[in-house]
C-alpha cells in the first residue's frame, strides 16, 4: 500500500550518499534487498575500488530482443545543512505531504520509483518481453567518470544488448512533465592570474587581481550575451551557454580576516561552464586562450570537468519508436509531456549517447518548484505515487514492444 512505499523511499532517502563521502554499500545493500523481494537477478560491480555499480534484471521472455535500461545515480550533492527546515537526511513529511531530503528531487525518487513500478506490474501479473535492466550507479555528481564512463567501456556492457536508456529529467512547474532528448556538456574551468605583490596604497599595473577582474569582465559580457538570448524568448534553457562564477580565491589571510594593505600575487576563479551540443566549443575554447586566460597577461587555467566527447542528441520524434512509446505511455498513465528539451545540467546519460545508445531524461515530476542542488528539495508524496503509475506504463510499453529494430542504428 502508498504507506510501505513512501516508507520505502523515505529509507532509501536516510542513506548517506552525499559526496565527497557516500556510504554506496548500505545504498547498494538497500537495493538489493529490494531486487530480492522482486525476485530481479543481480550483480555487484565494481569498476573502481570503493564504488559498486548494482544491474538488476528482469529477464524477458525474447531474449533476442534488444533490451532497455533504466539507469539512477546513488550519490547526492551535499547541503548547507543549517539552511534547511528539515533535515537533509531525515526525509521529514510535513503536514501537506512534502518529502524534505538531498535526493528526492535528484535522483533517489526516480531509482526507487522504477522498482515500485516492477512492484505494481509484477502484482498484475505483466510478463516483460524485452528484457529490463536498472542500474544504480556511483559518482554521477562528480562526472560519472568512476560509474558510467567506465561502466559503458566494459565488456560486460556490451554484452546486456541495451537499445535505449532512460535516465534522470528535471521537474516541471506545471502539469506536464519534461523530457529532454540531449544535454549540454560541463566545462568546470578554472583561471589563475599571477602578478607583482605590492603595497595596498599603490597603484600599478598588471597585479594578479586586475588581470583576473579583466577575464572576469569579458567573461561576464560572453555570460550576457547568452542570457540575452534567452531572455529574448523561443528558446530553451539547455540552448544557450551559462556561465557562472562559483568561486573566487584570493588574498592573504590573517587571523582577522584578510591582510588588507597588501595586493596579492595570485588570485583566481571557478567557473561552471555548459555548453548546448550545436555549439561550436572549440571556438570557445580559443576564446577562453585568447582573450579569457591570455598566458601574455600573467593567466593561466585547468579544466576541472570537461566533456570532450561527442555531443549526440537522441531523436525525439516519429522516427524513434520509443520517443513515441514513452509520449503514448505517459500519456496514458493521464499525463502529458512538453516539448522535448536540452537538459540544461549534465547527466550520465551523455555517456550512454555517446556510446551509441538512445536515451532520454525524465522524471516524472509536475507542479514542483525544481530544487535540484538547492535547500529545502523535497517531493510531494502524491506527486511521487503518481510517477510510479506514470513508470508503470511505461515499462509496459517498452517490455511489450516486439520489434527487433530500434537502436540508433537502424533509425
Ligand atoms: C560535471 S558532471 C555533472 C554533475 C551534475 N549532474 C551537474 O550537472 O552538475
Ligand atoms: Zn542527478
Ligand atoms: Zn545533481
Amino acid at each position: 500500500d502508498d504507506d510501505a512505499i513512501v516508507s520505502r523511499f523515505q529509507e532509501y532517502l536516510r542513506i548517506d550518499t552525499v559526496q565527497p563521502k557516500p556510504d554506496y554499500y548500505r545504498a547498494v545493500d538497500f537495493i538489493k534487498s529490494q531486487a530480492k523481494s522482486l525476485s530481479l537477478e543481480s550483480q555487484t560491480i565494481e569498476l573502481v575500488e570503493g564504488k559498486p555499480l548494482l544491474l538488476l534484471k528482469w529477464v524477458g521472455s525474447d531474449p533476442t530482443l534488444p533490451a532497455f535500461l533504466l539507469n539512477s545515480h546513488t550519490d547526492v550533492v551535499p547541503f548547507e545543512e543549517s539552511k534547511w527546515t528539515h533535515h537533509p537526511l531525515h526525509a521529514h513529511i510535513d503536514h501537506h505531504g512534502n518529502i524534505y531530503a538531498r535526493g528526492s528531487q535528484d535522483m533517489k525518487c526516480v531509482g526507487m520509483q522504477y522498482l515500485e513500478a516492477i512492484r505494481k506490474l509484477q502484482a498484475s501479473g505483466f510478463k516483460p518481453i524485452r528484457s529490463v535492466y536498472l542500474s544504480f550507479v556511483p559518482d554521477e555528481e562528480i562526472g560519472g567518470h568512476d560509474g558510467v564512463e567506465k561502466f559503458v567501456e566494459s565488456q560486460l556492457f556490451k554484452s546486456l544488448n541495451i537499445a535505449v536508456v532512460l535516465d534522470e529529467g528535471l521537474t516541471s512547474p506545471t502539469e506536464s512533465y519534461r523530457v529532454f532528448y540531449g544535454e549540454r556538456s560541463p566545462w568546470w574551468l578554472v583561471i589563475k592570474a599571477k602578478g607583482p605583490p605590492g603595497h595596498g596604497a599603490k597603484l600599478y599595473d598588471n597585479s594578479a587581481m586586475e588581470n583576473l577582474l579583466k577575464s572576469i569582465e569579458s567573461i561576464r559580457r560572453f555570460r550576457a550575451s547568452q542570457f540575452d538570448l534567452l531572455k529574448a524568448g523561443g528558446i530553451g534553457e539547455g540552448d544557450v551557454v551559462s556561465v557562472n562564477i562559483n568561486f573566487l580565491k584570493a588574498g592573504t589571510p590573517s587571523p582577522t580576516g584578510f591582510v588588507m594593505n597588501l595586493q596579492p600575487s595570485e588570485a583566481e576563479a571557478g567557473f561552471d561552464i555548459r555548453i548546448p551540443p550545436n555549439f561550436d566549443s572549440e571556438a570557445l575554447e580559443r576564446r577562453l586562450v585568447e582573450e579569457w586566460a591570455p598566458a601574455a597577461r600573467n593567466m593561466s587555467f585547468e579544466f576541472k570537468q570537461k566533456f570532450s566527447g561527442k555531443q549526440i542528441v537522441t531523436a525525439a520524434d516519429d522516427s524513434n519508436p520509443w520517443w513515441s512509446l514513452l509520449e503514448n505511455a505517459v500519456k496514458e498513465a493521464g499525463s502529458r509531456t512538453s516539448k522535448p528539451e536540452i537538459f540544461p545540467a549534465s547527466t550520465d546519460a551523455r555517456y550512454f549517447r555517446e556510446a551509441g545508445l538512445l536515451a532520454f531524461g525524465f522524471s516524472p515530476i509536475s507542479k514542483t518548484p525544481g530544487l535540484l542542488h538547492d535547500h529545502n528539495e523535497y517531493l510531494g508524496k502524491d506527486e511521487y505515487l503518481k510517477g510510479i503509475d506514470v513508470y508503470v506504463s511505461i515499462i509496459k510499453a517498452y517490455a511489450s514492444y516486439e520489434s527487433k529494430s530500434g537502436s540508433r542504428d537502424e533509425l
